[in-house]
């Protein structure tokens, strides 16, 4: 039986739901396929809680009684201190700080799984060394809930690229936060910011949601959709219209900008009441590989178009491409939400230890 040991960074919606997926598959899955899955350390902001063989179900107890602080190195001294084999490190954080950790993690022997996508998003140059990297130490990198969370978007764009055909257009909705805040505006039940207080609280949102109404985190989804398919692209690349009124872009701290939310409601109020009855509105992206153009922008949609009738957190990913013509590829289904989330990021897992395991995958 071949033993994975998972280094959890993040515990919020993501972690926390990866943690409980992990604990229930390792007896009714993963055992049958020759491999099982260890999460001997987890990490927040500040506090490490060490097990050296696994978190059990009361992990949560745990962490809040003997969690302790900790620095990177910490977790490296750990790990080769208990001689801890097939390590990787998964990011489920939205922080940098991890990410600049990446590189020393690889050189230390971690596989690296990110549901966190700042790392793609970087400068090309970062991109290309951390894939450079990942290639001199041998080990895995794997990001797929980094576009469409457990949707199979990033494994279709390969697939496609992999078998010759070339793929000339992607488009759609990538965020889930802004699929279901706009799918719910036009119930008309609600204000904008009510709604975004629940999306917050559902675990749809980045932890700072101006990253969703801002536009940077479906720019970053469309940045590493283009990288996928080989442009050189930088973030700077793609058009963005951002959502976050002008007086609250960037000048405010979180707290000012949440004390002001309200703010929020005005702005879009201009848009629903520039839109005709049958229609609605739709936060959508837009990669035009020939032209080598990338745009994210808010516009109104038929109410019975395929983008219309998007409900709950659904984003729709079109993929044109030469051998499918007119008729894209289409992927629909949540983009957002903590238990879709951290079966993408299982999914990433268990190619790894299948990988290890030598277990054959029909996929
Ligand atoms: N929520 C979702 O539906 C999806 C989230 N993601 C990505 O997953 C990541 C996590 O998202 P959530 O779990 O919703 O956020 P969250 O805010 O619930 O959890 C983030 C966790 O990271 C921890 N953290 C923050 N800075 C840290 C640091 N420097 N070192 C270690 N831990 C640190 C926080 O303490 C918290 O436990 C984000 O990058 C997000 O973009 C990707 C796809 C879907
Ligand atoms: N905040 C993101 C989470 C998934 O990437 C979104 O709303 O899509």
């Amino acid at each position: 039986m071949k033993t994975i040991n998972v280094i959890l960074f993040g515990i919020g919606n993501v972690g926390s739901a990866i943690i409980n997926q992990i604990l229930q598959a390792n007896d009714q899955v993963f055992n049958k396929q020759g491999f099982q899955i260890n999460v001997p350390i987890i990490v927040n902001s500040s506090l490490a809680f060490y097990n050296s063989n696994s978190l059990g179900h009361n992990w949560e107890t745990d962490f809040k009684n003997f969690s302790v602080p900790y620095k990177i190195e910490d977790i490296i001294k750990f790990v080769k201190h208990h001689e801890l084999e097939n390590l990787v490190a998964v990011d489920a954080t939205a922080s940098s700080n991890i990410v600049n950790s990446y590189l020393l993690l690889i050189e230390n022997g971690f596989h690296i799984v990110a549901a966190n996508k700042i790392a793609n998003s970087l400068s090309y140059d970062f991109y290309a060394q951390l894939r450079n990297h990942i290639k001199a130490y041998n080990r895995k990198f794997y990001y797929s809930t980094n576009v469409g969370a457990g949707l199979p978007v990033l494994s279709t764009l390969r697939s496609l690229k992999e078998s010759g055909d070339e793929v000339l257009k992607v488009r759609g909705v990538f965020s889930g936060s802004l699929s279901f805040l706009f799918n719910q505006l036009s119930e008309g039940e609600r204000p904008f910011s009510n709604i975004l207080k629940h999306a917050r609280n559902l675990g749809y949102t980045e932890p700072d949601p101006r990253i969703d109404l801002s536009g940077q985190d479906v720019a970053r989804k469309l940045l590493i959709i283009a990288r996928e398919l080989d442009l050189k692209f930088e973030l700077e690349h793609i058009e963005v219209q951002s959502l976050v009124p002008k007086q609250l872009n960037g000048q405010t701290s979180l707290e000012q900008f949440n004390a002001r939310v309200l703010e929020l409601d005005c702005t879009i109020e201009q848009f629903v009441n520039a839109k005709s009855t049958n229609e609605v509105l739709r936060y959508v992206a837009e990669l035009d590989v020939k032209e080598q153009q990338a745009k994210v922008k808010l516009i109104t949609v038929s109410k019975n178009s395929n983008y219309g009738l998007l409900q709950g957190t659904n984003n729709l990913f079109e993929i044109y491409s030469k051998q499918y013509g007119n008729e894209p590829v289409s992927i629909v289904g949540a983009g957002a939400g903590r238990e879709v989330t951290a079966t993408g990021v299982l999914k990433d897992l268990v190619a790894i230890a299948q990988s290890i395991a030598n277990v054959q995958s029909y996929f």
